[in-house]
């Protein structure tokens, strides 16, 4: 069992883009091993190309990336950061068990010859049930609602027994009952110690679930805090500045409009700076 990095994400005035456009700049960003670390902003602030460029899926324009201390481009061992990307469900087309999709993520931890052990057995049930779908286990994952596939594919990236979950709106676009439901799996999986990287526009649900918010706005980060010092921030620039950093989905949320509950949150227009 390697020894557990200082740091699980490093980014040193880091820019990240695409081809000839860059979108996210000068970011610096460290997410150490048991925090879970929120990710807001409004709609193309840039917080999906930073959480891809960090694993290599944008271009890295600049600054240095480090993944559990080694620098990206040196770092080879891609189980240890698991991946649940934006708005992915599977297809209907996918004819396969819930077992099935979620022992995918097994597979980088073995040679391609060598059948699955007794032990992936376990940790692929053990993914099953962190995300509460032991009941489904044997079910094809095409008649599953698209908030249990999310789950589904949170369950394939835990099965690689990451370092750090990164996960772009888990709860975005699903129903409220499955919203509440990947709540409660990511408080199960911070309770077990799970480190994760959480893009979200519903901190409501994960109130309770979260070490520290990080704000991105125009591809710069603007925030960066322990929940009590954001709600202090949203005080200090009060809702008349529009300072808010979730108003893009004022209806996503199922709390309304409120903040961690307790913030002065009703959405405005956002003040120049
Ligand atoms: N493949 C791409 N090529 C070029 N530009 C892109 C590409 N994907 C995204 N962008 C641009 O990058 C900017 C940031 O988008 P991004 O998806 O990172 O924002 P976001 O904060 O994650 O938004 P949302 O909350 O809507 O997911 C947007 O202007 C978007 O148009």
């Amino acid at each position: 069992m390697p020894l557990s990095p200082a740091s699980l994400v490093e980014l040193r005035s880091a820019s990240f883009g695409y081809p000839g456009r860059t979108v996210v700049t000068g970011v610096d960003l460290t997410v150490r091993p048991g925090e879970v670390v929120a990710l807001l902003g409004p709609n193309g602030s840039g917080k999906s190309t930073l959480v891809r460029g960090l694993l290599g899926l944008t271009e890295h324009q600049g600054g240095e990336v480090l993944l559990l201390g080694t620098p990206r481009e040196q770092f080879h061992e891609h189980t240890r950061i698991g991946y649940v990307p934006q708005r992915h469900s599977l297809s209907a087309a996918v004819r396969a068990t819930v077992t099935e999709i979620v022992a995918v993520g097994r597979l980088p931890h073995r040679p391609w010859w060598r059948p699955a052990s007794s032990e992936d057995r376990d940790v692929v049930r053990a993914a099953i049930a962190a995300v509460g779908l032991a009941d489904r286990a044997d079910e094809e994952v095409a008649a599953l609602s698209g908030g249990q596939q999310r789950r589904v594919l949170i369950a394939r990236a835990l099965a690689g027994r990451p370092d750090l979950l990164v996960m772009d709106e888990p709860t975005a676009g699903v129903d409220q009952v499955n919203q509440l439901a990947l709540a409660d799996v990511l408080r199960r999986l911070a309770a077990d110690g799970t480190s994760m990287l959480v893009v979200t526009h519903e901190l409501d649900a994960l109130s309770d679930v979260v070490t520290r918010i990080v704000c991105m706005d125009a591809g710069h980060l603007d925030f960066d805090g322990s929940p009590a010092e954001y709600r202090e921030h949203l005080r200090a620039h009060g809702s008349g500045s529009g300072h808010h950093h979730d108003h893009d989905h004022p209806a996503s949320s199922p709390a309304g409009r409120r903040v961690l509950g307790d913030g002065p949150l009703d959405p405005a227009p956002k003040a120049p700076r």
